[in-house]
């Protein structure tokens, strides 16, 4: 995949459950694509996050559904690449991505609730030195995420959202991304259904 310009193309890959997708995940992509300089975002539905239960997981396919509503084709795709790759676990996503297309840059990004969490993910060191990796704020999530475990073991390879493609480092760059602060969560989306079909449940009851 080469770009208009010669360059290899830049792809970011906002994975997450989408359970559902929402206009947080729009902001993200948006956001990223402009201050990161990409040419596509893929909202990279997950068969299954390893650390979330299944119990409450919509089906994959009303999740990939939802990621199709707030994209914004073309440079904002809903992506069913890990369900059709048969993974969940982002380290292999990414090496088979690179396989699949070896012309390719990819840039992981994730909200600051998840640079908290990526200790916690299989390989989290093989992933951060392998594939560059975008920070965006999160509402009550930022401060703690900026002074976490991983900020703190990957600091002498942050750089600003401008230098990520910067020269070839053996170790990849990345980059917390400053943006507006989004509120939207797919909890709170559940939640606020949840108490609506129980209104609507004791009405027709009443
Ligand atoms: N409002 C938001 N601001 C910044 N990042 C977000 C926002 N919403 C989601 N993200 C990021 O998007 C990715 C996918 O998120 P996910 O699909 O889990 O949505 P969620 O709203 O966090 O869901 P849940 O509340 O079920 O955990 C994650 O990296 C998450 O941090
Ligand atoms: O690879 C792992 O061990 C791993 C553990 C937890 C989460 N992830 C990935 O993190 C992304 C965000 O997940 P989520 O559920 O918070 O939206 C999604 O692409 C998951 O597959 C990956």
């Amino acid at each position: 995949m080469i770009a208009g310009d010669g360059r290899h193309v830049r792809i970011g890959l906002l994975g997450g459950s989408f359970n559902p997708a929402h206009a947080g995940h729009a902001h993200v992509a948006r956001v990223a694509l402009a201050a990161l300089r990409l040419d596509q975002v893929w909202l990279m539905v997950s068969p299954g996050n390893p650390l979330k239960p299944a119990r409450g997981m919509a089906p994959f396919a009303e999740r990939l559904a939802s990621a199709r509503a707030v994209a914004a084709p073309p440079r904002i795709l809903a992506s069913d690449a890990e369900a059709r790759l048969g993974t969940r676990l982002t380290w292999k996503t990414l090496k088979l991505l690179r396989r699949r297309y070896p012309r390719a840059e990819f840039v992981l990004i994730v909200g600051a609730d998840n640079l908290t969490q990526l200790p916690r993910w299989n390989r989290w060191r093989e992933i951060a030195s392998g594939t560059r990796l975008a920070v965006l704020p999160r509402p009550g999530y930022t401060r703690a995420a900026l002074h976490g475990r991983a900020a703190s073991v990957l600091r002498r390879h942050r750089r600003a959202p401008g230098a990520m493609w910067a020269g070839r480092p053996a170790h990849k760059p990345w980059a917390f991304v400053p943006a507006r602060l989004h509120a939207a969560s797919a909890t709170a989306i559940r939640s606020a259904r949840w108490h609506s079909a129980l209104v609507s449940g004791s009405n027709a009851a009443s």
